[in-house]
């Protein structure tokens, strides 16, 4: 990896956060002005040289009439992606912590959609995720009709998994326990199956009993994380469309238990819980120097 030079830039303030251990740099761009590249990214999210995280939420102005703000999630790869559970939750924590609004109800507009968040007085989050879509081109993911569950070979094995949608792109396996799961070798070659033409994170879902599961995920562009909001959505949507959970259930994640809700087909996944902020920090970005431009590589750069 090459380390870019560092002290002659903008000072970017950021704020480190997690949900559940599921952990983020938070950045303000509304008062701030700063440019990042998917080379840049990679290195903030490094854990040895970087500050470190699984995902960078970035705080917008809305695009939108009746709107809040918008919502922007990068991968630790540095891909952009339509949804993050537990960031929406640190999103929520954040805009009222940095006083950007006093609003309990807060509408975001994320690459998928508006989402809205409500945040209660115990400090919680309630994330209304929206209707999960199941329709296999939409996730996507390629099938010839919809399935509860699907057969896909992968190396020398078959797996069953249902496909499920969030405003981003999930496969879930049942398995026996989650402790002795195949997760670090399927869920980075199912990561990139094929059929999952833009990628996707891999859940490993062990039910307990119809209201509790334990559950890993394998994220798109992070890999294992100690939790992840919008997998345990899909995992509650998978769980309840082969009939083995019940309508509210608690999912126990590495990092701790978020509560889900889904009525069924039609419906919108609602999810609780917390949002933990660790430290406030600043950090002096490249030279103004414009990162070489390359083919593959997009610059982020904000609108305010
Ligand atoms: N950790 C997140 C999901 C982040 C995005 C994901 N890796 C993707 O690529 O879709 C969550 O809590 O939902």
């Amino acid at each position: 990896m090459t380390q870019q030079r560092r002290g002659q830039g903008p000072l970017l303030r950021f704020t480190k956060m997690h949900g559940l251990g599921n952990d983020f740099m938070v950045v303000d761009a509304i008062s701030q002005q700063f440019r990042l590249n998917p080379e840049m990214i990679r290195e903030l999210a490094n854990r040895n040289f970087g500050i470190g995280f699984d995902q960078l939420l970035v705080v917008e102005p809305p695009g939108l009439p009746d709107v809040d703000f918008r919502y922007r999630i990068f991968n630790a790869d540095g891909s952009e992606v339509e949804q993050c559970g537990n960031g929406a939750r640190c999103f929520a924590r954040f805009v009222r912590d940095q006083r950007l609004t006093n609003k309990r109800v807060i509408r975001v507009q994320t690459a998928k959609g508006i989402i809205e968040l409500r945040i209660s007085k115990d400090g919680q989050v309630l994330v209304n995720m929206g209707v999960p879509e199941l329709n296999p081109p939409a996730i996507p993911f390629a099938a010839n009709s919809e399935k509860t569950v699907y057969t896909v070979d992968v190396e020398a094995q078959t797996v069953e998994l249902s496909a499920v949608s969030m405003g981003n792109p999930h496969g879930v396996l049942v398995v026996e326990d989650v402790d002795t799961a195949p997760v670090s070798t399927l869920g980075p070659l199912l990561e990139k199956h094929p059929r999952f033409p833009a990628r996707a994170n891999i859940g490993f879902l062990q039910i307990i009993d119809r209201g509790h599961a334990r559950l890993r995920v394998f994220e798109r562009g992070s890999g294992e994380t100690l939790a992840c909001g919008s997998g345990a959505c899909a995992a509650v949507v998978a769980g309840r469309l082969r009939g083995l959970l019940d309508e509210r259930v608690t999912v126990e994640l590495r990092g701790g238990p978020l509560v889900i809700e889904w009525q069924g087909e039609g419906s919108p996944v609602m999810m609780e819980g917390p949002a933990t902020t660790v430290f406030d920090g600043q950090l002096r970005l490249p030279g103004d120097t414009p990162p070489r431009r390359r083919k593959s590589s997009r610059t982020y750069k904000n609108r305010a």
